[in-house]
């Protein structure tokens, strides 16, 4: 198969390097020049524009985007459609969300497969998790590329219509920020509390065979062993936050509780503000009400 890939950034050239190992052709574009040079030493046949890499795919273009999710795919696309019929697919493999891969779906001349792509790039040697919506077929004819691109066939499954391959990647991301934060308020329990403990000891041991081994933790762990187990000057900011707050949307929309996804997400947010204006303000109420010493900036 000749597989089109658009984006060859720390995802899509993973997308490049499985598929050409898979024995596949690869035509490659990115903006960068440098990143175009890069896949074409890896074998990848060079484009020098959207148009330039269409022209170089022949009848029934198979086409996988993997650039920054929003604006970026809706310029791609545009770039692209004139160059599409029925018979052609295109995968977007980013974050991209769900409602607007439906609208991109309906306005898309080719088939259009949403992917919710996960494994992140250490997935260049394991392979991608990889959750798609879109027309049956579609996903049929595509799957030599999708048996590359993921782990091995139960890494990859069409999830039903059009959007639901991204709306469970939302829902994915939901939980690992709850994950995330699981695992982190245990280890400050542990590094504040009663013993002194070598934290990167305790994600090892709970690696090996605990009720909750994880990948996650096992990033902990590499946490631990390259930062130290206080994480040395780790900054307590965590930058991200749009799938999340996508996820927590869509449960409110969907009454459904989602206490845990939702409060990852405020710790994201409130990690961002070093002054946080609710605490001063709490701070000055208790005097108001008990008569309690504020405490001042200069104390
Ligand atoms: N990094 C990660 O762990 C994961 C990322 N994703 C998603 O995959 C998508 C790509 O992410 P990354 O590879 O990490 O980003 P990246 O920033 O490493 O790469 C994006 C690439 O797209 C190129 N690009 C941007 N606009 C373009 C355009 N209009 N035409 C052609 N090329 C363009 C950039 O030059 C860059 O090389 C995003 O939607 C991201 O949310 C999904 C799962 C995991
Ligand atoms: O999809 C991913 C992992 O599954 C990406 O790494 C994504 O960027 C994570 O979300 P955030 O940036 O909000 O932490």
């Amino acid at each position: 198969m000749q597989l089109g890939v658009i984006g060859l950034g720390r995802m899509g050239r993973i997308v490049v390097d499985r598929v050409l190992d898979a024995g596949h052709e690869v035509v490659a574009f990115d903006l960068s020049e440098e990143a175009v040079a890069a896949a074409a030493d890896a074998g990848a046949e060079p484009a020098e524009s959207v148009a330039d890499l269409a022209d170089r795919l022949g009848d029934d273009k198979r086409i996988w985007l993997m650039v920054p999710a929003g604006d970026a795919v809706d310029a791609t696309l545009d770039d692209l459609d004139p160059h599409l019929d029925a018979d052609d697919v295109v995968v977007d493999g980013g974050n991209s969300h769900f409602e607007a891969s439906v609208r991109r779906a309906e306005a898309c001349s080719a088939a259009y497969l949403d992917c919710g792509t996960s494994g992140g790039p250490a997935g260049a040697e394991l392979g991608f998790s990889l959750m798609i919506g879109g027309p049956q077929w579609a996903y049929d004819e595509m799957t030599p590329v999708f048996d590359a691109v993921a782990t091995n066939p139960d890494g990859h499954d069409r999830m039903g219509e059009a959007g639901s391959g991204h709306y469970v990647k939302m829902v994915h991301n939901g939980v690992e920020y709850a994950l995330m934060q699981a695992y982190g308020e245990g280890f400050e329990l542990l590094a504040e509390g009663r013993y002194d403990l070598n934290l990167e000891a305790v994600a090892r041991t709970w690696n090996n065979g605990a009720v909750i081994r994880s990948w996650l933790l096992e990033l902990c762990e590499e946490a631990f062993r390259e930062e130290g187990t206080d994480l040395g000057d780790v900054d307590d900011h965590i930058a991200g936050g749009s799938t999340g707050t996508w996820t927590v949307q869509e449960a409110l929309e969907q009454e459904v509780p989602v206490p845990l996804i939702y409060q990852s997400l405020a710790e994201r947010f409130g990690s961002r503000a070093a002054d946080r204006f609710s605490r001063r303000l709490a701070n000055r109420l208790r005097y108001g009400f008990g008569r309690h010493e504020v405490a001042r900036k200069d104390d």
